[in-house]
């Protein structure tokens, strides 16, 4: 039986738009700074994806940034701001926030200056989604992007951020989506690329893949994909919660991406699940980050108001445009199977 991925929120196969994009690029020899014809040939790819990206956001070609990816991003949106957040933001942006927005039972996040606070758009290990105020300084887009219809410019932030292969474009690339007018401090200088912004011979073969993946990605919500993902992923959890009563959905009495189920098996490791499914032939992470060798379990969790333990026992099943009705069947009759042997050893 083939494997089953259902990890998309980690990263997302590459679409088929975005493989023929890169694989047409990779012949572009220009440097897109260069004025001869090769170089213009490689500037009008980079302009391109800038556009298709810019469409996607509900953004201008003018506003969008290059970057190596979200991380990036967060640290040209957010360095030497003094901005607050919540614990549940992503490490790559909770590295330059105080830590101090208060986080309800339901992940939801409350915020007081807007103007110096930054605010996902959608968690990444819970799918929880949140309203932004308006005149917020910056949000986090990364999960948002491609699952939902995301407009910057209604959006009320004045930053947003993205990474391409969470919607099937390349790892490595993303984007700062910026409104006119704010100021910004370069991180990486040089060259002057990017209006000064960032600098460093654009990564165009990427950036031609991430324009490809979000034109694509945009065409898949107006056609109703995360409609029949939502469908599916309802599949999932009532399947689960019909086999295992103890289980706790986290965040489902909030709105949610379609995709994300996140859910707690108290007394089951998060770890021991992700290695017995990878065994079973199937794709899903843990709620808890490992480094160093060293397992934690989830910051977000926790700042719900889960126990370190509960938090341990937290996986997170995250469903893509290609995922099927009998994927989630599977995945979660052969997770109950696993429950109940779980549940014969600790007898
Ligand atoms: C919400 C969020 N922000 C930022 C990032 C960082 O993205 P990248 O590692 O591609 O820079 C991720 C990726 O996991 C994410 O999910």
């Amino acid at each position: 039986m083939s494997r089953v991925y259902l990890d998309h929120n980690a990263t997302t196969p590459l679409r088929p738009e975005a493989r023929d994009a890169m694989i047409a690029a990779m012949d572009v020899v220009g440097n897109p700074s260069s004025v001869h014809a090769e170089g213009r040939a490689a500037k009008a790819l980079v302009e391109r994806a800038r556009e298709q990206v810019a469409a996607a956001f509900g953004a201008e070609g003018a506003d969008v940034i290059f970057t190596s990816g979200a991380t990036e991003a967060a640290a040209l949106a957010c360095a030497g701001r003094g901005l607050h957040g919540a614990a549940v933001e992503h490490d790559a942006v909770k590295a330059w926030i105080e830590p101090d927005l208060p986080v309800d039972a339901q992940g939801r996040v409350t915020v007081k200056s807007p103007g110096q606070s930054v605010l996902q758009k959608a968690n990444s290990e819970t799918g929880v989604i949140q309203d932004l105020p308006e005149g917020l300084e910056v949000s986090d887009m990364t999960q948002a992007f491609g699952k939902l219809p995301v407009a910057f410019n209604w959006s009320g932030c004045r930053m947003a951020l993205s990474a391409a292969h969470k919607l099937g474009g390349p790892k490595g690339v993303g984007a700062l989506i910026v409104k006119r007018g704010t100021d910004l401090e370069a991180q990486i200088r040089g060259g002057g690329q990017e209006m000064g912004r960032r600098s460093g011979t654009e990564n165009v073969i990427g950036i031609a893949g991430f324009g490809a993946a979000a034109k694509a990605a945009v065409e898949d919500i107006a056609t109703g994909t995360w409609d029949r993902i939502a469908e599916f992923r309802k599949i999932l959890e009532n399947i689960i919660a019909a086999g295992s009563n103890e289980t706790i959905f986290v965040g489902k009495d909030s709105a949610r991406l379609p995709n994300t189920s996140c859910f707690i098996t108290p007394g089951w490791k998060g770890e021991t699940q992700v290695m017995a499914m990878d065994l079973a032939g199937f794709a899903i992470s843990a709620g808890s980050a490992c480094s160093s060798g060293k397992v934690r379990s989830s910051v977000v969790l926790q700042a719900m108001g889960f126990s370190g333990a509960d938090a341990g026992c937290a996986v997170r099943v995250s469903l893509g445009p290609e995922t099927t009705r009998n994927d989630v069947t599977r995945f979660a009759e052969s997770w109950l199977k696993h429950l109940n042997r779980h549940r014969a050893r600790a007898a």
